[in-house]
């Protein structure tokens, strides 16, 4: 049986929905292994002839079909496939998937109810349409860069998360879920343009939305929520470690002064920006005192939103982590995180296999979409895909 059959989890929420998704870099190969961790199932569109370099780590739960796409057999074998599916998702620049042949007009005219999820940095349209780009690029042209860093430093980039997985991957599945939702009613499939400069733009939504509130009236890095604040900090323990402080409401911010064995009758007001930088400077002297265990000891139980910055070691072992088992570990004793949200009566249950190797599938998926043995034979002969069965460990 397919790793990832409908028979085989009936209870997931997406099972029973099946999704092509043609291999790309960070994006989209999180989009699919989200569809793939509630229950849908999820073919991987690798590359023949295979790359030497995998580049999806996000494979999880998802299976490999390794064809290509540039010979009109293989387009056609997409074709076919699409036949059959209720999603696709493209990762590449606007232009490739028409050159292919394998635009919307081509493959939703095959089949209406066909959801095209089109997962870019800048979108169908616009000047940018066909450049190359990254995350940072994204981020960078959504405007939101621009509020990121320290002050008098640089604009700062937090990894490759904004754009590529919050603004790209996630909204994306979102775009697939509402469509989904839609075709219930209409029964036709739509075309998704999900450009991860407006999805990063959408996700900023509260800071375009705050920004007459006069909480971002300062320099980047000297707001109340960009570092800028003594009470919205991270600080160095003695121990080298960190803490994370976010004690913004004064009732919270009182029980921090506790914690740290200050008197705010003897201080200046939470909100005198002024005095801010001096106070940053007693809390850090102050928080360098203890240890990161130490501090936890004190702020553990209390309302201070005070707490500790973990490594990712410390996170998956954190007791509050562990209480609801937020970290699991596959066959390969790889950790990572359990799907989110969970749905109580239909919640996920990701596959704890390792990620498919290029072309493991191929014949499988081909079978399950229709393909005759024979037609199977002659793709292969004619190398339009490739096999790739794992070896047996003898
Ligand atoms: C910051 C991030 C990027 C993070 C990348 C990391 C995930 C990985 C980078 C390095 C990797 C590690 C490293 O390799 C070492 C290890 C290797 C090991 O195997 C695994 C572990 C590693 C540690 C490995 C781990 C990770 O993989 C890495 C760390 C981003 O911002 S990603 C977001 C990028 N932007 C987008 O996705 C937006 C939309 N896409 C684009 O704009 C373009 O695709 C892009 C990204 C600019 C690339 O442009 P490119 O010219 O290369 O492609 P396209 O124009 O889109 O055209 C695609 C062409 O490919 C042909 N094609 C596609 N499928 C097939 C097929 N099945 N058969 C045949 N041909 C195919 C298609 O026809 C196009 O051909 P043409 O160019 O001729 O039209």
């Amino acid at each position: 049986m397919s790793r990832r059959s409908a028979a085989a989890i009936p209870a997931m929420a997406l099972s029973g929905l099946r999704v092509l998704e043609l291999a790309g870099l960070a994006p989209a190969p999180l989009c699919g292994m989200i569809l793939a961790d509630f229950g849908a199932c999820v073919v991987r569109v690798d590359r023949a002839p295979r790359s030497a370099v995998a580049v999806d780590v996000q494979g999880r739960g998802k299976r490999s079909l390794a064809l290509d796409l540039k010979r009109p057999p293989g387009a056609a074998a997409l074709r076919r496939l699409c036949g059959g599916a209720d999603v696709l998702i493209e990762p590449f620049r606007h232009g490739v998937m028409e050159k292919l042949g394998l635009g919307p007009e081509v493959l939703m005219h095959e089949n209406p109810r066909l959801i095209y999820a089109r997962l870019t940095g800048f979108g169908q349209t616009g000047k940018y349409a066909k450049s190359a780009g990254h995350d940072i690029n994204y981020v960078a042209l959504s405007g939101v860069l621009s509020k990121l860093g320290r002050k008098s430093e640089n604009p700062y980039a937090p990894v490759n998360l904004l754009a590529d997985f919050a603004g790209g991957g996630v909204l994306c599945a979102m775009g697939i879920l509402i469509a989904l939702y839609e075709r219930t009613k209409s029964g036709k499939g739509q075309i998704i343009d999900a450009s991860m400069v407006e999805g990063i733009a959408y996700i900023s939504s509260f800071l375009w939305k705050t920004q007459s509130l006069g909480i971002w009236n300062r320099p980047r890095g000297e707001n109340l929520l960009d570092s800028g604040a003594p009470f919205y900090e991270t600080y160095r323990t003695s121990d080298g470690k960190f803490m994370a402080v976010g004690a913004l409401e004064p009732q919270f911010y009182e029980q921090l002064l506790k914690g740290l064995g200050l008197d705010s009758d003897k201080l200046p007001d939470q909100l005198s920006f002024s005095d801010w930088p001096e106070m940053k400077k007693m809390f850090a002297s102050i928080f360098a005192k203890k240890t990161q265990a130490e501090w936890c000891h004190i702020f553990d139980g209390t309302d201070a939103c005070v707490t500790p910055v973990l490594s990712f070691d410390d996170a998956a072992s954190h007791q509050h982590n562990k209480q609801r088992s937020s970290f699991i570990k596959n066959d390969q004793e790889e950790i990572s995180p359990r799907p989110a949200p969970l749905l109580s009566r239909t919640p996920a249950v990701p596959s704890l296999k390792r990620d498919p190797f290029i072309g493991e599938h191929t014949e499988e998926i081909l079978l399950e979409y229709g393909f005759t043995k024979n037609e199977i034979a002659q793709l292969y002969s004619d190398k339009i895909i490739e096999f790739n069965k794992p070896k047996a460990n003898l």
